[in-house]
């Protein structure tokens, strides 16, 4: 049903999918904004400052212009979350969605202003088409080595979301389905903020215990938000949900993580994000998150401290004093 497919965005995460999709014997084009890259992609295969060590499969046509795009059956959507917009935009703009049967979000983030999530913007940016995520535990550098790993395929339509699983099904590649696209978009969201703290945790050297704390609290967060928003409570203990916390918050690749594990360090964030040209999502998803939260009046003690933070001023090692240092509860409140 789905036998070709153009691949947006070409950071980490899209080169990966792009040669994913190659790999399934998909027809696949790939853009990306930056010229340059675009080229040295094309006459190299390789992709020198995102996933070095992976070859783009010689079959996947690279271009940095839009116009340029063939319609393809299904769309996918691989730009930071604030870009997404904008991006969705200009692709509708360049007919290069015309014959769509798919749209598929694989950005983790919800948009600032509005509290909409991406499959929301996408939509709203190319109407009557319908709109698929992908989510999960997914880190680009093992997904490009071939590494199993497991994701979630969320669709309103049974149907199509099978035929989207089919396209992101690989030997080393398993999808699951899931109707609960609201839930899969903010769960995807809100484990980067987490993945933040634990980082914060590892960079000021605090130990197994509070990293398990973190971890454990941070779900309970996301299940009390997702489920406000409209998720399905299981999703936030699937592979979108518990999964890709426990795998963001404990990667050597997460540059959530990254981040986090500088700012322990007494670094500022403002060096921090001038200091590479990769996303860490859970900063400005922070922001987002919070303030859906505030709209909600849901409970949120350690976003509110990783907001403070990262955007209030607050030193990580207060911040996480503060949390330890709050009146005592009952667990499951
Ligand atoms: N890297 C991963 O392992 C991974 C896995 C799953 C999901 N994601 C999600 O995928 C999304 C993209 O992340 P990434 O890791 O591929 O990015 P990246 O950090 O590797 O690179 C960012 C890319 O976005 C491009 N970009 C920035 N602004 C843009 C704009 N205005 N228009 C078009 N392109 C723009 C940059 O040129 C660059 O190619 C994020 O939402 C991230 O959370 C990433
Ligand atoms: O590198 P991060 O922290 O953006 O995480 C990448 C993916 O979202 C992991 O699933």
């Amino acid at each position: 049903m789905i036998q070709s497919a153009t691949v947006i965005g070409a950071g980490s995460w899209g080169t990966a999918l792009a040669a994913l999709l190659s790999w399934r014997g998909l027809d696949v084009q790939f853009w990306g904004r930056d010229a340059e890259l675009m080229a040295q992609l094309r006459d190299t295969r390789r992709s020198s400052r995102y996933l070095p060590d992976l070859e783009l499969p010689k079959q996947v046509r690279v271009t940095s212009d839009l116009a340029a795009l063939q319609p393809a059956d299904m769309l996918v959507f691989v730009v930071p979350s604030k870009a997404m917009l904008g991006t969705a935009k200009l692709v509708a703009q360049c007919g290069a969605a015309s014959r769509a049967k798919v749209l598929v979000s694989c950005s983790k983030g919800i948009e600032l202003e509005t509290g909409r999530r991406m499959t929301e913007l996408i939509g709203s940016a190319i109407p009557g088409v319908p709109l698929a995520v992908l989510t999960g535990p997914n880190h680009a550098e093992e997904v490009a080595r071939q590494m199993a790993t497991a994701a979630v395929v969320a669709c309103a339509d049974a149907e199509m979301a099978k035929a989207v699983q089919a396209c992101f099904t690989l030997p080393f590649f398993r999808s699951y389905t899931t109707d609960d696209i609201v839930g899969a978009e903010w769960a995807g969201a809100m484990k980067n903020p987490y993945a933040i703290a634990a980082g914060i945790a590892q960079g000021l050297k605090m130990g197994d215990n509070t990293l398990a704390a973190l971890v454990t609290r941070a779900l309970a967060e996301m299940v009390r938000l997702g489920v406000a928003e409209g998720g399905k409570v299981e999703t936030f203990y699937g592979l979108s949900g518990v999964g890709d916390l426990m795998g963001t918050c404990y990667s050597e690749h997460s540059r959530n993580h990254r981040v986090g594990m500088m700012l322990g360090q007494g670094r500022p964030l403002d060096e921090i994000i001038s200091s590479t040209r990769m996303v860490a999502e859970g900063v400005l998803n922070t922001a987002s998150l919070h303030r859906a939260a505030q709209a909600r009046g849901v409970r949120m003690p350690l976003l509110d401290e990783i907001n403070a933070v990262l955007h209030q001023g607050k030193s990580p090692i207060e911040g996480m004093r503060a949390l330890f240092s709050r009146d005592p509860r009952p667990e499951a409140d």
